[in-house]
């Protein structure tokens, strides 16, 4: 019985999941005419991804071309030349369909009725993000969703502004302190690496309060959890792989462990201390929403389990920390080959702050400053995917697209769409972009930056707040000019 039960689990898996079902599919998007690389059995078009990334990595850029995606997705582009668009390859034996065409993009985004739903994590990164807002789905996302909004609201971020500007004071202290160990007073700064810890410290700090220095803890070994996601991502997953006492799966079982440890420790004194609140802080806010019916009544019991609020905490890390440690590093790289743009600005910072430490009413006037985040984020987002699957086959314009197919939405490709975004598309170009966001603002669909519809990012003024204390912050403490080495980190980054 059991060598049945394993010659119908293998001709399952070898031969209906990993043979019949892609060859179906490619002939069912072949007679559509959409094409592209040929299925390579178990690991679909994974070795051609890599092998593409390997190859791109040593290519060398220009500091004034911002087409930098032939290095980031040289993939994409390549098979978009070769067959057109859209076009299908394979992630292992899942189908892949990349779209590029701004009409079914939105149509997926503003879906309402869970028609589509993101793809399922690969176990790293499940055990790094846990179940948390970025990957819950149904009516579990509208329960997340609802006890996580009230900790983004405007008004309580405004009060989190004097951590991320004393943040950023820290950063500028510590710059100082190396350019004065110099004889000549100056200092070459990897502005990158500073701006990892800087945005560590800041999700530490506004998420944690107190029990920030945990909170680090937390987000270093999440760093260890990515970085073995990240080595893994393309290689063959065989079912059942994950509970197998591997090196790397023991590595992962330990690291999950420690964050989940180290994050009951810190949410169970704050669950005890009810009567005095919980705080002002990202956690506290989720925890007071939790106890609190939709008709914003008290309740005794909590809207989300122990482990659902540690998840979440988990998310606070992960989508908080990269995503805006990614926006400065990039924005100061722009402002250093645009030194106009750097005047500007702190032209701007200068007039508006003055010298002060910035506060949150100062900082929502810097309107040239926005456009310059912005126009950062369409060219260099730090999402550069996102990917929705439809529960079943569904019509988008005149493409049928089978249930289950893994639909990707290639944000930077769409942001340098000539046709949507105008001649120059690719280059940094804050006022003519702004001017074409702002046509769109009746149907602000052209921008996907930090995506549209009902799963757009929740922490998008967080982002914005921060950027904005840091970069204020900086230009208002440096020198007239970014010095020009600043532009050797175009290449470093990636
Ligand atoms: C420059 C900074 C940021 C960018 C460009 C960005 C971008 C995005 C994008 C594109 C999505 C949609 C992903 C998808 O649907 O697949 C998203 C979702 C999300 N973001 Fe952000 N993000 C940023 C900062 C943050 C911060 C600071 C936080 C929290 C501290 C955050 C929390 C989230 C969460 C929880 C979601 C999932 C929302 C949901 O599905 O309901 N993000 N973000």
């Amino acid at each position: 019985a059991l060598l049945a039960l394993a010659a119908a689990w293998l001709w399952d898996y070898a031969v209906v999941r990993h043979l019949c079902r892609p060859r179906a599919v490619a002939a069912a998007f072949r007679a559509q005419g959409v094409r592209g690389p040929a299925y390579r059995f178990l690991s679909g078009s994974n070795g051609d991804v890599m092998r593409m990334r390997a190859e791109a990595d040593g290519a060398a850029l220009d500091v004034h071309d911002h087409d930098y995606l032939r290095r980031a997705t040289p993939h994409l582009l390549a098979w978009k030349d070769k067959y057109g668009a859209p076009f299908l390859f394979w992630f292992g034996s899942q189908p892949r369909i990349c779209l590029f065409d701004y009409e079914s993009v939105r149509q997926i985004l503003w879906n309402k009725s869970g028609h589509f739903v993101k793809t399922d994590a690969h176990p790293t990164i499940l055990a790094m993000l846990g179940k948390g807002l970025v990957l819950v789905e149904g009516t579990d996302w509208v329960r997340h969703r609802r006890v996580v909004n009230p900790a983004f609201a405007m008004d309580k971020l405004k009060l989190m502004t004097a951590t991320m500007v004393s943040c950023a004071d820290r950063l500028i202290k510590d710059c100082e302190q190396l350019a004065s160990n110099n004889k000549s007073g100056e200092v070459e700064v990897e502005f990158s690496k500073h701006f990892q810890e800087l945005t560590a410290e800041v999700i530490s700090r506004t998420a944690f309060g107190n029990s920030y220095k945990e909170g680090k803890e937390v987000f270093h070994t999440q760093k260890q959890l990515l970085a073995l996601a990240l080595a893994t991502l393309l290689n063959l997953q065989l079912p059942g792989f994950k509970y197998l006492p591997t090196k790397s799966n023991r590595l992962k079982w330990t690291l999950e462990n420690k964050v989940k440890m180290t994050l009951m420790e810190i949410i169970q004194p704050r669950l005890a201390s009810k009567g005095s609140g919980f705080g002002d802080d990202l956690l506290g806010l989720m925890l007071e929403a939790c106890f609190m019916t939709e008709q914003g009544e008290r309740r005794d019991e909590l809207t989300l389990t122990m482990d659902e609020i540690i998840d979440e905490c988990k998310t606070f890390f992960f989508a908080g920390h990269e995503t805006t440690s990614h926006l400065l590093t990039w924005t100061m790289f722009l402002l250093s080959v645009n030194p106009e743009w750097q005047e500007r600005l702190r032209e701007e910072v200068l007039r508006e702050c003055g010298k002060a430490n910035p506060t949150a009413d100062m900082l929502s006037k810097l309107k040239e400053m926005t456009m310059v985040l912005l126009e950062t984020l369409r060219l260099y987002g730090p999402v550069m995917t996102m990917i929705r699957k439809p529960i079943s086959d569904i019509r988008l314009g005149s493409l049928s697209i089978p249930k289950g197919t893994g639909i990707v939405i290639p944000i930077p490709i769409l942001h340098r769409d000539k046709e949507v975004w105008g001649a120059n598309a690719n280059e940094f170009d804050p006022p003519t972009i702004c001017k074409r966001d702002h046509k769109c603002s009746k149907d602000p669909t052209s921008s996907f930056r930090i995506s549209i519809g009902p799963r757009s990012c929740i922490g998008q003024n967080f982002a914005m707040l921060e950027a904005k204390s840091v970069m204020a912050m900086i230009l208002q403490n440096s020198p007239s000019h970014f010095p020009q080495s600043m532009c050797s980190m175009h290449q470093q980054i990636l």
